[in-house]
């Protein structure tokens, strides 16, 4: 596994910024390895010393595969890995490998797959070409067949096209059946698995038509690459060593990826925390680190246990909500940290006093020199933070919010990709109707007919040239047509490409929409965002498998100079850490959500996600309850009902919290007032007229 005369060691000065259980963890042998780290207890950076360690002993950059969460995780790691590799001398590592850095193989498991599938998917039939749908073209993709099929007809109860989406990503995910996946997780659906099963396979049918795969496509047909002896035994020649963090929430088809990426487990690490399992409802299993041992014999289980984000009443708040959880790897997280605040469990009448009092705390926070940016507000559900978000811009506190809508979802950002992505792969209807709908004069017929055109012509984008187009298209269409070619041949720069589709889509843009400055600028933001691509299939590809939340987020932090607070539901704040967190909103029906609470896992589930969470501050925890929530709008009456505090936080667990109540403003009292002489008042207004 190693090249010879390459076997080094980091110098030990390096490993002493780990304690022992993080070094243990970090250099250990080859055996099977499962690292079970509680929050805060530095596993990225424990992982990041493990890949630095093993290019020191001589392992190659290019024969390790990364498996990350996210991209940001991705990106991040190698800059660790980087940054302690180069703190050793030429002396300590004469082969200097961190020249060969850039061939390490790293980024979530969809955009491997994506990278596997056109290295070796010409033997699934499967082209280098495929384009990759997001969801919601997925969505539209599987509804028009839906509507073809005539699936919906005359039974409005036929589910809709997100949820067929959803119930075929769980079959696919989960490896379950149409008719388990709709017991156990569907029931309302459970009279139609003939007809899902119909739609589901002339869906993939159409996939294959078109040459796209989705999503779930990505692992689905990396975990059937790997079934394949042969195949399997080509990819798993490339690696000697495979990383995977955040371990615990992965789902059935990674981890079956997994196995046959290394059947003995010799090479392989898996780094996690089952107290944050959060992603069931994609389908991740928290049994693949419950059982990791099982699945992999001889496996070596190493603990991270010593907590360096927390103070101790927070840790010691945390601790108690993650011990009413019955099923877990048991840690005893402890922290040198002993001073610090207690974490305030914080009763206020509703909603509009759950922001004031909270604007009022983040402004004390940074009169004490916290900024905002280290400052967070997390919340179970995007739209929970609405009024607040409403309250923050009226009094100008600047925010910037996490897992709202994403930058990919802005109608003017997917039309720009549709078009690239037609240039991309042609077969792609679903991306050709969205933009030929952007002509004047076509709408969905017209579109249909271009894209038949097309298909009868072999998919030349020439074959537009013949094509006769309503008479309002006549000004649009030659110019449209000679883009799309010029696109197709893929010879510009990519930023150029990008460009060339802001020209002939800015005069659509200011059309069609409002905002059409804010839109401009998001637009010049991705030409130049686009230069940091080698290509335009793994621009796209990378955009639609993990999505920024804005072009900000793809620019990285030089862009961001201002301060800003920061607010994000709680999936979203997974891996980060603030000084001072507000949960809010900790009502039963928000956390646990009541969408959530059908079965015991489920429950488990929110607890966890309340458990991450809390477990994101550092010095300052406030959680906050509104005590009533109003039915309608707020001004509309006073139809409320009063709310139970969250059952993560039973009296055992919420005594680890000072309890503070804030006051209801005094109530205005009915009792007519009788002060001095009768006024003249009514004397005066009698006389108004004459
Ligand atoms: N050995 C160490 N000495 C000092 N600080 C450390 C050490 N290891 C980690 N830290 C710090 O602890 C904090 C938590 O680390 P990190 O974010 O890697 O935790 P994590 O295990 O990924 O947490 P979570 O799973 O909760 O997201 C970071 O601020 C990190 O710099």
């Amino acid at each position: 596994m190693r090249a010879s005369g390459m076997d080094a060691e980091l110098p030990d000065s390096l490993y002493s910024k780990l304690n022992d259980q993080q070094r243990a963890a970090a250099t250990a042998g080859d055996a099977p390895l499962l690292i079970v780290a509680g929050a805060g207890t530095g596993k990225t950076n424990t992982l990041a010393y493990r890949v630095a360690h093993l290019i020191a002993k001589g392992a190659d950059p290019g024969r390790i595969l990364l498996l990350t969460f996210s991209r940001r995780a991705a990106a991040e790691m190698g800059k660790r890995v980087r940054s302690i590799l180069e703190s050793a001398s030429a002396a300590q590592l004469p082969h200097r490998p961190v020249s060969l850095l850039s061939k390490l193989w790293s980024g979530t498991f969809h955009a491997v797959g994506n990278r596997l599938l056109r290295l070796h998917g010409q033997a699934l039939g499967i082209g280098d070409s495929f384009t990759v749908l997001d969801r919601s073209d997925a969505e539209d993709l599987l509804n028009s067949v839906r509507s073809e099929l005539e699936l919906d007809k005359g039974d409005v109860r036929f589910p809709r096209k997100e949820t067929c989406l959803a119930i075929y990503s769980r079959c696919v995910n989960a490896t379950d059946t149409v008719e388990d996946v709709l017991k156990n997780q569907f029931p309302w659906c459970s009279g139609y698995p003939e007809q899902l099963k119909k739609l589901f396979k002339a869906f993939v049918a159409r996939k294959q038509e078109q040459n796209t795969l989705d999503y779930d496509d990505l692992l689905l047909y990396w975990f059937h690459l790997m079934q394949d002896e042969e195949l399997a035994a080509g990819v798993r020649a490339r690696f000697d060593h495979v990383l995977v963090d955040e371990y615990q929430d992965t789902n059935r088809l990674q981890s079956g990826i997994l196995r046959k990426l290394k059947p003995d487990g010799v090479g392989l690490t898996v780094v996690g925390d089952d107290a944050q399992s959060i992603y069931s409802f994609r389908a991740a299993t928290v049994h693949n680190i419950l059982e990791f041992p099982q699945h992999f014999p001889g496996t070596t289980v190493a603990k991270l246990e010593q907590n360096y984000r927390s103070v101790q009443p927070i840790l010691s708040a945390t601790n108690a909500v993650i011990a009413e959880c019955p099923h877990r790897y048991n840690k005893d997280l402890f922290t040198t940290k002993k001073g610090g605040a207690l974490p305030r469990l914080v009763t206020v009448q509703d909603e509009d006093k759950q922001s004031d009092y909270l604007i009022g705390r983040i402004l004390q926070h940074v009169e004490a020199g916290i900024p905002l940016k280290k400052q967070a507000v997390l919340f179970r559900t995007s739209h929970h933070s609405d009024a607040l978000e409403v309250e923050l811009s009226r009094r100008n506190i600047p925010f910037v919010k996490y897992g709202g809508l994403k930058f990919l979802e802005a109608a003017h950002v997917k039309d720009t990709l549709a078009i690239l992505r037609l240039a991309e792969n042609p077969k792609d209807a679903i991306s050709a109707q969205r933009v030929l709908q952007l002509i004047d004069g076509i709408g969905p017929a017209v579109a249909k007919k271009a894209v038949q055109h097309l298909s009868s012509r072999h998919f030349d984008l020439k074959a537009w040239e013949s094509f006769s187009c309503p008479s309002a298209a006549w000004e649009q269409w030659p110019p449209f047509v000679a883009m799309m070619i010029s696109l197709r041949n893929d010879k510009l720069p990519l930023p150029d490409q990008v460009a060339k589709v802001r020209e002939f889509y800015a005069p659509v843009l200011e059309k069609r929409y409002d905002n059409p400055t804010v839109r401009k600028r998001d637009l010049e933001q991705m030409e130049q965002i686009s230069a940091g691509f080698t290509s335009r299939s793994q621009m796209l590809a990378e955009l639609t498998l993990d999505p920024p939340n804005s072009t900000q987020d793809l620019a990285g932090p030089p862009l961001r100079e201002e301060d800003y607070l920061i607010l994000s539901t709680i999936h979203s704040a997974k891996g980060c850490e603030w000084d001072c967190v507000y949960v809010i909103h900790a009502a039963d029906g928000n956390i646990p959500s009541d969408m959530a609470t059908g079965t015991a896992e489920d429950i488990e589930e929110e607890r966890r996600l309340f458990y991450v969470a809390l477990t994101r501050a550092k010095d300052f925890l406030e959680v906050l309850f509104p005590l009533k929530y109003y039915a309608k709008k707020h001004a509309m009456g006073d139809r409320h009902s009063y709310a139970q505090l969250t059952r993560f936080l039973p009296e055992n667990v919420s005594e680890k919290f000072e309890k503070v109540k804030v006051a209801a403003p005094e109530a205005v009292s009915d009792t007519p007032v009788r002060v001095g002489q009768p006024s003249e008042v009514k004397r005066k207004i009698a006389a108004m007229f004459g």
